[in-house]
């Protein structure tokens, strides 16, 4: 479903060139629940944003579906972009509008009608557990919920995949377990595939069942959770 192929990614600026990927690569079938762990400056962040190209590796290929993205125009990448929901740490929440507002965001660009947003908005407030917070705004709603009304903005256009970047690292340890359920079922239930960077072990055993290891820039170890979890635990 997703295929990262010998991926390098250098920034570039005035104090030089930093290598944040080294020959990355990495495979995640339909349905999985993919972690990606590593210490703070591993290269995580950059891995995932190289998967919707908001970052373009400087060498190497992305294919989604068996299409590469690396090589798509602008004009096939917006659609494309479509099926990859993204979510990440600090919520990105637009703060004037309603929870609502938020939702229906993507469904304007993407130009749904109005009657069909409506009852898709509907859905997915069902979906989160945020009916009863429709009418609020960003600023009046916990953590939790903040990152529900994300999960619910990210999956309105019925994403195959859904990316989250360090989705539950602003959380307590209870609804950082609350928001990994509502992870699971979204997979289980949609059948969306999840990549979920996070520095936290925890997070991976939960929820993942596999998993790739990134030191300096490099995937040290991929596979299996279960596998895994003991060389993490040597780091
Ligand atoms: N735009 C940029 N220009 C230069 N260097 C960058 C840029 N973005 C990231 N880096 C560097 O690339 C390395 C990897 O960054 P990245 O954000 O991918 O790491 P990470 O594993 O996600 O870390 P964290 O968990 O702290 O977010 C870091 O050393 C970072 O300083």
């Amino acid at each position: 479903m997703i295929k990262i192929e010998n991926i390098t990614k250098i920034y570039s600026n005035q104090a030089g060139d930093f290598l944040a990927l080294e020959n990355v690569s990495l495979n995640v079938d339909k349905g999985d629940i993919y972690g990606v762990i590593g210490l703070s400056g591993a290269g995580k962040s950059t891995l995932v944003r190289c998967i919707n190209l908001l970052e373009r590796p400087t060498e190497g290929k992305v294919y989604i579906d068996g299409e590469e993205i690396t090589a798509m125009g602008e004009d096939q990448l917006r659609k494309t972009r479509q099926s990859l929901g993204m979510i990440f740490q600090d919520f990105n929440l637009l703060m004037q509008r309603s929870v609502t507002d938020n939702i229906r965001f993507p469904l304007e660009i993407a130009k749904v009608n109005k009657k069909d947003a409506e009852n898709r908005v509907a859905e997915l407030l069902e979906l989160v557990g945020l009916q009863d917070k429709a009418n609020s705004y960003p600023a009046q709603l916990s953590g939790g919920q903040k990152q529900r009304v994300a999960i619910a903005r990210a999956l309105a256009n019925h994403p195959k995949v859904l990316l989250c970047d360090e989705a539950t690292s602003a959380l307590d340890p209870v609804t950082t377990l609350s928001i990994l359920k509502l992870l699971k079922d979204i997979n289980e239930k949609l059948g969306v595939t999840i990549i979920i960077i996070t520095h936290e072990m925890k997070v991976v055993e939960t929820i993942c069942n596999k998993v790739a290891v990134i030191e300096s820039a490099k995937i040290v170890k991929d596979g299996w959770t279960k596998d895994i979890i003991h060389h993490f635990g040597e780091v």
